[in-house]
């Protein structure tokens, strides 16, 4: 017999001779189902998170050498809001092999790489929940991303709230004390409610429906509702049995998410040293972030993240949070920017748009759909401060340059602000093209 140390069947040759490792070793020989258009031509300037810039787009054409009938494979996806997409960030260079990085958004403290959405990881794989615009036959239309153009896509799942959230899970059912029908309240102390054992317990919950309990003293629903409307009667746990194979109908009788309220588990799933700038405390991007105190100690290349108490979710009524995200992340310190037009950028833009709308040889934007929207991503992707860690401590007066769409951005950065001086056609406009045509560059 095998022992369970051995790799399995060895690897096995393809038609085209290549060594194929068997899936047991976990060597997964992986095959792009596209490759992203993006409106990000390079990986300066695209936003560290897909929440920084709800108008970036881009377009993934699955490909004809992965299904014959590509839009088959897109069968129903089209009734999701979101995507998660599972990608290579091909333009790493070369795998890394540190332990430890150093997030931008941390300004040079240290922190463990899988506590991080660094692109430099391992397997350099990226993870990115999307905003599905639509499916056109064997393509699908995304916003709210942060891929290059070119980067080749390993796959796409539709984002369920009810398995992908913790914050949308029926934990109500899970704590009710099943011997004496007491509801059994969250106790978790911050110790004890590490994201491990509180996610994965909420989890569970939903991917393996339990059976429902009858409630003859109303167990409390730790949401941030009435006291009437938190109760779970006999009906509501008719309905959840009956619902449970749509778990999207549970969290919205139990006004736990609805489809256009993802935003807000988005963001809170998201966020990482690369992160948005949102946190529980309900910080939106386009909100200043003010510098916390109690990060300061991140600041400083030798630094590491410490310990510091975890950023709650309001809320509920026990304060026990449903995910768990450290304050060094919600509480990083790096500020949000003002962003500045100089009056001689924002008639380059002017410009730009007019150009293509006057339909003279020069190509309008691609992916935005009008000058307003292009200005707004511009301000979304500088007022997260793109600049890396060197660049922001080192190279305060460089100028900073950034593609986006047909428009090549230029801009400084002062105490606060970034000021965009001005704005060019791209010299090679990221063009929506057919796959084929954009793969040949990409050495696919
Ligand atoms: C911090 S990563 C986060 C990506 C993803 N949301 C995740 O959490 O895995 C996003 C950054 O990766 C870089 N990037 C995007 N696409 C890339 C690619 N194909 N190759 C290398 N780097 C890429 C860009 O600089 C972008 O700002």
């Amino acid at each position: 017999m095998r022992g369970l140390e051995e790799p399995g069947p060895g690897p096995r040759a393809t038609p085209c001779g290549c060594v194929k490792p068997a899936l047991e070793t976990g060597n997964l020989l992986t095959e792009p189902i596209g490759y992203l258009e993006s409106c990000f031509s390079a990986k300066n300037g695209t936003p560290r998170q897909p929440s920084i810039c709800s108008c970036s787009r881009a377009c993934l054409r699955i490909r004809k050498s992965i299904f014959n009938n590509p839009e088959h494979s897109l069968m129903g996806l089209e009734q999701f809001s979101h995507v998660w997409i599972l990608f290579v960030f091909h333009k790493n260079g070369h795998l890394s092999c540190k332990a430890k990085v150093q997030p931008p958004r941390l300004n040079g403290a240290k922190t463990g790489v899988f506590s991080t959405r660094s692109p430099h990881r391992p397997n350099a794989i990226g993870l990115t929940l999307a905003k599905l615009e639509k499916v056109e036959g064997g393509a699908i239309y995304l916003s709210g991303i942060d891929m290059i153009h070119g980067t080749p896509v390993l796959d796409i799942k539709p984002y369920i709230a009810e398995y992908d959230s913790p914050q949308n899970v029926m934990e109500p059912l899970a704590d009710f004390n099943l011997q004496n029908n007491q509801h059994t309240p969250n106790t978790a102390s911050q110790s004890d409610s590490k994201t491990d054992s509180c996610d994965q317990r909420q989890l569970s919950v939903c991917d393996e429906p339990q059976p429902h309990h009858s409630t003859k003293e109303k167990p409390k629903c730790p949401e941030d509702r009435t006291s009437e409307e938190n109760y779970l009667t006999h009906s509501d746990t008719a309905r959840i049995q009956q619902a449970f194979p749509m778990h999207r109908e549970i969290a919205v009788d139990f006004g736990l998410e609805s489809r256009h309220d993802q935003s807000s588990s988005m963001s809170e799933e998201q966020i990482g040293p690369y992160g948005p700038e949102k946190s529980f405390s309900g910080k939106g991007t386009d909100k200043k972030l003010e510098r916390v105190e109690g990060a300061a100690v991140l600041q400083g290349s030798r630094t590491e993240t410490q310990a510091m108490t975890p950023h709650l979710p309001a809320g509920r009524a026990d304060g026990a949070p449903r995910s768990v995200v450290p304050a060094w992340v919600t509480e990083a310190p790096v500020a949000t920017l003002e962003v500045r037009f100089t009056p001689h950028a924002e008639m380059d833009l002017g410009q730009l748009s007019s150009q293509g709308e006057s339909d003279i040889g020069q190509a309008s934007f691609k992916y935005f759909q009008s000058a307003e929207e292009a200005k707004h991503a511009i301000e979304a992707v500088l007022s997260a401060d793109p600049r890396s860690v060197y660049r922001r401590k080192l190279c305060q007066d460089r100028l900073f340059y950034f593609t986006i769409d047909i428009a090549h951005v230029t801009c400084w950065f002062g105490d606060g602000f970034a000021e965009v001086l001005r704005i060019k056609p791209a010299s090679e406009p990221v063009y929506m093209m057919d796959p084929v045509g954009s793969l040949v560059s990409l050495g696919s």
